[in-house]
């Protein structure tokens, strides 16, 4: 099969988690007989200086055409005091919106191998390891709202219609059924309107799923209980900004921001495939950041998108393989000697069968 991809590397680290990503796309293909054929494309920081805007209409027009699209990061301090509008993060918003990309997954598991990387205790993460789906509306809430400024003061504002909760709610029940059919939703109905509304559909959804339990929980409660006792918690269903903060909090379930991939979904099978960090201004161009996060979404890609379980579980075993013989990049090291960017994609390339 031939698979057009959009590629995004953007800025940062984006470019270096890229290279290492396609590294292992291209031995997938070799092995198992498909032809990725990538696009190159610029957003972020990197169109900003070649054309004087975050999101060119090619890049948006070549993502429309192709099956997916693998991103790597924008933004970095180069950027940082352009207007609102005219930053690189505002690429990944109009990619999200345009692209119809509303469920976001964000699978925060903790290899066993990782164990000594995750900060938490032995008796939190337990023998049989910790396995947090978090699903994030990705194109409402409060980074889509209308926003602006007005001499001293600024705003932003929070809105979700019904059918926006309605359908993610839907997406993370279908994701509980098919793991431990259990669905966290966490809000802050106990101030905002908008959550009330979340909490009403969310329970009028529940009802088609009387195998799944569900609770609600307050977001500052649950970025408690996310430390104090994470394996209460199977799918986490919430909004765009709280999907945002807690999974960054998840991320450490699993030993380190550089291991948490991430799928970007709508009604079609084309996706969004991007790690959940960002472009790691203070590590670019050092070749320490971890590629494990990107390689990890090129999986999801495969199995969400094209359907490849096959190769997708190849993949995830070639990450499980490299961690078993001992390597690491400097963040999972937890203080033992460290291999770079590249040498971790070319070691999980060579472990793919
Ligand atoms: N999806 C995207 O493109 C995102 C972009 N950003 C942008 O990225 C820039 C930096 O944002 P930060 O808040 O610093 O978040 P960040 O996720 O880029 O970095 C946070 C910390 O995690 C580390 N880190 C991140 N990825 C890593 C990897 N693969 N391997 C090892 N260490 C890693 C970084 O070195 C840093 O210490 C900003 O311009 C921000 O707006 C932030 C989040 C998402
Ligand atoms: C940079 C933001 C637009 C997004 C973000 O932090 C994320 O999606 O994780
Ligand atoms: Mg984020």
């Amino acid at each position: 099969m031939n698979y057009k991809l959009a590629v995004i590397p953007g800025d940062g680290i984006g470019p270096d988690i890229i290279r290492e990503a396609k590294k292992v796309l291209n031995k997938v293909g070799e092995i198992y007989g498909h032809n990725f054929e990538y696009t190159d494309l610029l957003a972020g920081g990197a169109a900003l200086d070649a054309e004087g805007i975050p999101l060119p209409q090619k890049t948006m027009d070549v993502c429309k055409e192709s099956d997916s699209v693998l991103l790597g990061a924008v933004g970095g301090p180069k950027w940082d005091n352009l207007d609102g509008k005219m930053r690189p993060e505002q690429a990944l918003l109009g990619l999200r919106r345009g692209l119809g990309l509303f469920a976001n997954l964000r699978p925060a598991v903790l290899f066993n191998e990782l164990k000594a990387a995750c900060p938490l205790k032995d008796e939190i993460i337990g023998d049989d390891g910790l396995d947090i789906m978090c699903v994030r509306e990705l194109t409402g809430g409060i980074y889509f709202g209308k926003r602006g400024t007005e001499g001293t003061k600024a705003f932003d504002t929070l809105e979700y219609s019904e059918e926006e909760v309605r359908r993610i709610a839907i997406r993370a029940f279908d994701i509980a059924m098919k793991r431990n059919k259990k669905v966290t939703s966490v809000d802050k109905a106990n101030i905002l309107d908008s959550s009330r509304l979340w909490r009403k559909v969310v329970d009028e959804v529940a009802k088609d799923y009387p195998e799944v339990s569900y609770e609600h929980m307050y977001v500052d409660n649950a970025a408690m209980q996310l430390i104090r006792y994470p394996k209460q918690f199977d799918v986490i269903l919430t909004g765009n900004m709280f999907g945002d903060i807690l999974s960054d909090e998840a991320s450490m379930i699993t030993g380190s921001i550089g291991m948490l991939p991430s799928a970007s979904l709508g009604e079609t099978g084309k996706g969004m495939y991007e790690p959940i960090h960002g472009s790691a201004p203070d590590i670019a161009g050092q070749n320490i950041a971890n590629p494990i996060a990107t390689i990890l979404s090129v999986s999801m890609m495969l199995r969400y998108s094209f359907n490849l379980e096959k190769e997708a579980d190849a993949v995830e075993n070639a990450v499980k393989l490299v961690l078993e013989k001992g390597y690491r990049t400097k963040d999972i090291c937890a203080g033992a000697p460290s291999i770079g960017t590249d040498e971790m994609g070319d070691l999980i390339v060579k472990e793919l069968k």
